[in-house]
C-alpha cells in the first residue's frame, strides 16, 4: 500500500494542478475536437460537449467529432448521429448533445481545433497518426484517452509520446475505472488526467486547470497527476488482467481465484512501470482511478473480462470471440497481451512477468486455465 506521505504528496499534486481555472487565465475560447467515435470515444465526445455548451468562458460551444464514415442500415454514420444524436453504432440508447457533430473528415476535425481528444482503438493509432499529418500542431494540444502501448525494437513508449513524436502534437493523458456505457448514462465515475506543461507553453495557452474543467462533469470526477507514465502504463496493462480474470470466471472458479490474479496483475502492472519508466510512482497504481479502481472495475464488468469468459467457456478462437460478442469494438487486451509478449521474449524476461506471460500463453498457444496457478505461485 502506498504510504501516508505517497498520499499527501498526490493530494498535494491535485491541490497544485486545479487551483488556477479562471477565465481570465487564457488568451482565448478553446475550439475542442475529438478524433474517434466508438464506444468511449462518443461517451468522452458527450461530456466535453456538454462542458463546451456550459463553460462558455472557457471553449467554443460546438465540438467536432472525427467519424469513420460506415453505412448502418443503408445511412452514413455520420448523417444518424447529426440527425438522431445517437451514436446507435457504438453507444446506442444514449442522447448526445445537439452541439456535438459528426465529421467524417479527420483533417478537417484536427485542423480547426485548439485541443484534440484522442480515443481510438490502439491498433489504428499509427494508421490514425500517419492521417494527420501535414497540420501545424505547435500551438495545439492533445489529451489521449487510449488504453494501450507502443512496444518499439528499444523498448514499450507511451502512446502520449508517439503521439507527440510522430505530429509534434503536446499530450497528455486520460485514463481511470471508466466503463463507457455508465460513464455515459452519468452514472458516477472518477478518472485521472495527466497534463504536464508542454515544452513551448506560453502564458494564456491550455494548462491542467483547463484539462480539468474540460473533462470534470457532475458524474465525472477528475483527479489529477504528474505521473503521466503510471496513469497510462496502468490503463494499458489492467486490460490483460482483466482477460486473466475473465479465463478464472469462464473455468468456474471463484471470487478467490479472481482475486489471486488481480493481486498478481497489481504487482506486474506496477513492475513493469518502474522497469520501463523510471518516472513512474507506485503510488499511481495504487491510489488512483488509472490503477487499482480500473482494475477493479475492469474485472467486474469489461469487455476484456467478457471475452476472456467466454473463450474459457466457449473453446472459440479468442478473435472469433471478440467478433462475436463485441460487435465491432474492441478488447484491447489481446493486443496489449501480444505486444508485452513480444517484448519479453525479444529481452528474455518472460519469466519475470508470469501472470501476463500465462495469459498470453492460455488464449494464443493452447495452454491450459488449470496451469495457470502453477504458474504464478511465488
Ligand atoms: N469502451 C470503454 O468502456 C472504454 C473505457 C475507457 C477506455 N477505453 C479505451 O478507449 C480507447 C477507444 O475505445 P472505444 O471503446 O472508443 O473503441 P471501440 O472498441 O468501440 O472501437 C470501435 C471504434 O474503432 C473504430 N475503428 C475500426 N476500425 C478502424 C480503423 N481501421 N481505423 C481507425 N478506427 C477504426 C470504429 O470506427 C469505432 O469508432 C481504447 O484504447 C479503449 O481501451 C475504452
Ligand atoms: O471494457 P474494457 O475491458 O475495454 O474496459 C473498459 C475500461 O477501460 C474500464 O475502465
Amino acid at each position: 500500500m502506498a504510504s501516508t506521505t505517497a498520499v499527501r504528496r498526490l493530494q498535494q499534486i491535485q491541490r497544485n494542478l486545479t487551483s488556477s481555472a479562471s477565465e481570465s487565465s487564457y488568451k482565448k475560447k478553446f475550439r475542442i475536437a475529438v478524433v474517434g467515435s466508438g464506444n468511449w470515444g462518443t461517451a468522452v465526445a458527450k461530456l466535453v460537449a456538454e462542458n463546451a455548451a456550459e463553460k462558455g468562458q472557457f471553449f467554443e460551444r460546438e465540438v467536432r467529432m472525427w467519424v469513420r464514415e460506415e453505412s448502418v442500415h443503408g445511412r452514413n454514420l455520420t448523417e444518424i448521429i447529426n440527425s438522431e444524436h445517437e451514436n446507435v453504432r457504438y453507444l446506442p440508447q444514449v442522447t448526445l448533445p445537439t452541439n456535438l457533430v459528426a465529421d467524417p473528415n479527420l483533417q478537417n476535425v484536427a485542423k480547426n481545433a485548439d485541443i484534440i481528444v484522442i480515443n481510438i482503438p490502439h491498433q489504428f493509432l499509427k494508421s490514425v497518426a500517419d492521417q494527420l499529418k501535414g497540420i501545424d500542431y505547435s500551438k495545439k494540444v492533445a489529451i489521449s484517452c487510449l488504453k494501450g502501448i507502443d512496444v518499439t525494437p528499444n523498448g514499450p513508449k507511451l502512446l502520449s509520446d508517439f503521439i507527440h513524436q510522430h505530429l509534434g502534437l503536446h499530450c497528455g493523458v486520460l485514463s481511470g475505472a471508466n466503463i463507457a456505457s455508465e460513464v455515459a448514462r452519468e452514472k458516477f465515475s472518477e478518472t485521472t488526467v495527466a497534463f504536464p506543461v508542454a515544452p513551448n507553453y506560453e502564458q494564456g495557452e491550455p494548462d491542467a486547470p483547463l484539462m480539468k474543467e474540460l473533462f470534470q462533469r457532475p458524474y465525472f470526477h477528475v483527479q489529477m497527476s504528474d505521473d503521466t507514465a503510471g496513469v497510462s502504463i496502468g490503463g494499458a496493462l489492467k486490460n490483460v488482467i482483466a482477460l486473466g480474470a475473465g479465463l478464472v470466471e469462464g473455468a468456474g472458479w471463484g471470487d478467490n481465484a479472481k482475486a489471486a490474479v488481480m493481486r498478481r496483475g497489481l504487482i506486474e502492472m506496477s513492475q513493469f512501470a518502474a522497469d520501463y519508466f523510471p518516472s513512474f510512482r507506485p503510488e499511481t497504481i495504487s491510489t488512483t482511478s488509472a490503477g487499482v479502481a480500473d482494475l477493479i472495475t475492469s474485472c467486474a464488468g469489461g469487455r476484456n473480462l467478457k471475452v476472456g469468459r467466454e473463450f474459457a467457456r466457449s473453446g472459440k478462437s479468442i478473435k472469433q470471440i471478440e467478433a462475436d460478442l463485441l460487435n465491432g469494438q474492441s478488447a484491447q487486451g489481446l493486443v496489449t497481451a501480444e505486444e508485452v509478449y513480444e517484448l519479453l521474449t525479444k529481452q528474455n524476461r518472460l519469466e519475470e512477468f508470469p501472470l501476463m506471460v500465462t495469459i498470453y500463453d492460455i488464449i494464443n498457444n493452447g495452454l491450459p486455465i488449470s496451469e495457470l496457478p502453477n504458474r504464478i505461485r511465488e
